[in-house]
């Protein structure tokens, strides 16, 4: 069964704490990314490390692998856990993130099919399966799998094997947590927490799936 992630999508350093705060007792790992970073800075790290609770950096990191490798190294600086990159930029783009996070002791999680409907355009069927693939052969540490579509999570699963799958689209997005979490790792819930009346029982009831 997975950990519990808190996708912590706010927009200011106060909110951020105070949901962290309230959710730490219920989650293994917080995942920040753009919205609160450009809202609070990247330095948003520090006081958020004080729960010791992992960070993840969800960058979706997709540039060119010198550019990808200066990014990964800052995350790991501030004091991350790990890092998100996108896959569709090819494997030595995605080689640069698994090299920055081995040399920190991270880890690296590349997004292979994601979650919301736009995906099935681009981001799903034969090139997740290609991208899911290409992470296992990089040294990814696991891949990003929608909780939208376990049928897919399902399929990546047989192409990774014991890598680690860390999935959104629960809630907000319509991911049943009941039907992904004998399928995952991890199991991602920004909105369903952070926007609850009361962010410790939202994380609580999430916990509930936890190993
Ligand atoms: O395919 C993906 C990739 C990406 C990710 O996790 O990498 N996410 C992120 O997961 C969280 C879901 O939030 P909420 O919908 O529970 O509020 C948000 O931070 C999204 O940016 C997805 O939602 N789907």
């Amino acid at each position: 069964m997975p950990d519990l992630i808190l996708a912590l999508d706010v927009l200011s350093r106060e909110e951020a704490l105070s949901v962290a705060e309230a959710a730490a007792p219920h989650l293994d790992a917080i995942k920040i990314g753009y919205p609160l970073v450009l809202a609070a800075g990247l330095d948003i790290a520090a006081p958020l490390s004080e729960f010791g609770i992992p960070l993840i950096a969800d960058f979706k990191v997709a540039d060119i692998p010198n550019t990808n490798s200066l990014i990964a190294q800052q995350v790991f600086a501030a004091g991350f856990f790990a890092i998100i990159c996108q896959g569709f930029c090819g494997s030595d783009s995605v080689a640069a993130c698994v090299e920055a996070a081995d040399d920190a002791g991270g880890e690296c999680y590349v997004v292979a099919e994601m979650s919301h409907p736009g995906a099935l355009e681009f981001l799903s069927g034969k090139n997740a399966e290609l991208l899911a693939q290409m992470a296992v052969d990089a040294g990814a540490h696991g891949i990003i799998a929608p909780a939208t579509r376990p049928e897919r999570v399902q399929t990546l699963r047989a192409i990774i094997g014991d890598k680690k799958i860390l999935s959104p689209g629960v809630g907000a997005q319509g991911g049943d947590p009941e039907t992904i979490a004998p399928l995952i790792d991890g199991m991602i819930v920004g909105r369903s927490i952070y926007t609850a009346e009361d962010p410790a029982e939202a994380a609580r009831t999430y916990a509930r799936f936890r190993r």
